[in-house]
């Protein structure tokens, strides 16, 4: 039995793809919600065309004991008080944590918070270029799963591979974590480019010297390069930069033109922008294109103002 906790898209994603392999349990939050998906057979607000295969159920209210490991898929800013809430039934088991993005209350990543706050279970991340709608169509895709115990980690492989969805392991929570976190960001700032009318020349050099930055925090908080070159680092930034399914980009773009964007809408990028930067200053690492994306996250400044603040900086070597 696989538990999934979050009946977002994601998680709903997640379920459709894992009943392949055997039962589901997908735990959402609103009894309501879970109530009319178990009984009409599909999650109207997030994948309205999406039917649920029979091996998945939909449950809400306290989660189910044992050590059948579970996937947390909400987003980040709640993953914290989730965590807290269910610590003593969550227990000893692997949690996988499916969400991206940087803590703002505390500056933690996904696997970090899971350390924290269940200090018995054993932390993992699911991660990389991935739209839930693909998963869910059944479309081919790849992603990272990251624990810090290979056994564990090669077992977690083996039971959330489909046969659509393939997974690649690696020790390297961090990196993969900081990948999936940092790539929502740059996103941003692409999206404001692109609706600016900035042009895709622009677009390509943020990709870039925001893949540097990606680096160089990264590396600063102990990440293994080569994992910011795989599909949590390289293959998301290269997602979610160029494709106007992503919400973070679509953010970036009604930035760029100006216009009001859904505040019911989940951006990742936009708290996680707030928290990188602090935890860059904390490290005395610069980070430019961050600074600049967070101050038009904010508010500080407009789109021409923050590319004015990246193109009049002293030249430098690459
Ligand atoms: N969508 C995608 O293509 C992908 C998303 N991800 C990541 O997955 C994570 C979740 O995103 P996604 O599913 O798309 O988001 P959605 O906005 O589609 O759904 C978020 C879900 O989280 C639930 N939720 C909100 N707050 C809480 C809480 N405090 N406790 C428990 N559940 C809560 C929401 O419940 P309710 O409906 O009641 O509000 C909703 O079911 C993000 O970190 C995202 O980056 C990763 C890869 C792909
Ligand atoms: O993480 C994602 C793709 O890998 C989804 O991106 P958005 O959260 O920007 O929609």
């Amino acid at each position: 039995m696989t538990l999934i906790c979050g009946a977002g898209a994601f998680g709903t994603a997640l379920a459709v793809t894992l009943a392949q392999n055997g039962p589901v349990t997908l735990w959402a939050r609103d009894a309501e919600h879970a109530a009319e998906m178990q009984a009409s057979r599909v999650n109207a607000r997030r994948l309205p065309d999406i039917p649920l295969p029979e091996g998945i159920t939909v449950i809400s209210g306290t989660l189910p004991e044992g050590d059948t490991p579970c996937l947390l898929a909400m987003p980040m800013q709640t993953l914290g008080g989730f965590l807290t809430a269910h610590h003593c039934t969550l227990g000893a088991r692997p949690l996988v944590a499916c969400c991206k993005g940087m803590d703002l209350a505390t500056g933690l990543g996904p696997t970090g918070l899971i350390a924290q706050t269940c200090a018995e279970a054993i932390p993992a991340i699911l991660t990389g270029p991935s739209f839930a709608r693909d998963i869910a169509l059944g479309l081919p895709t790849a992603l990272t799963l990251a624990c810090a115990d290979g056994v564990v980690g090669e077992r977690l492989q083996a039971s959330l591979t489909t046969p659509t969805l393939r997974l690649y392991r690696t020790t390297d929570t961090i990196g993969a974590e900081l990948g999936g976190a940092l790539k929502n960001v740059i996103a941003i700032g692409c999206g404001a480019v692109m609706g600016a009318g900035l042009g895709e020349s622009a677009r390509a050099a943020l990709m870039t010297r925001g893949f540097a930055e990606m680096h160089r925090f990264a590396h600063a908080l102990g990440a293994q390069p080569d994992t910011l070159a795989g599909l949590s680092g390289f293959g998301d930034l290269v997602l979610t930069c160029t494709s106007g399914q992503s919400r973070n980009y679509r953010y970036g773009q009604s930035l760029g033109r100006g216009e009001a964007f859904d505040g019911g809408v989940t951006v990742e990028g936009a708290a996680t922008a707030r928290a990188v930067l602090a935890r860059a200053r904390a490290l005395d690492l610069d980070m430019p294109v961050t600074h600049a994306i967070t101050a038009l996250v904010t508010g500080e400044l407009r789109v021409s103002e923050a590319m004015d603040m990246l193109l009049s900086r002293p030249l430098k070597e690459e």
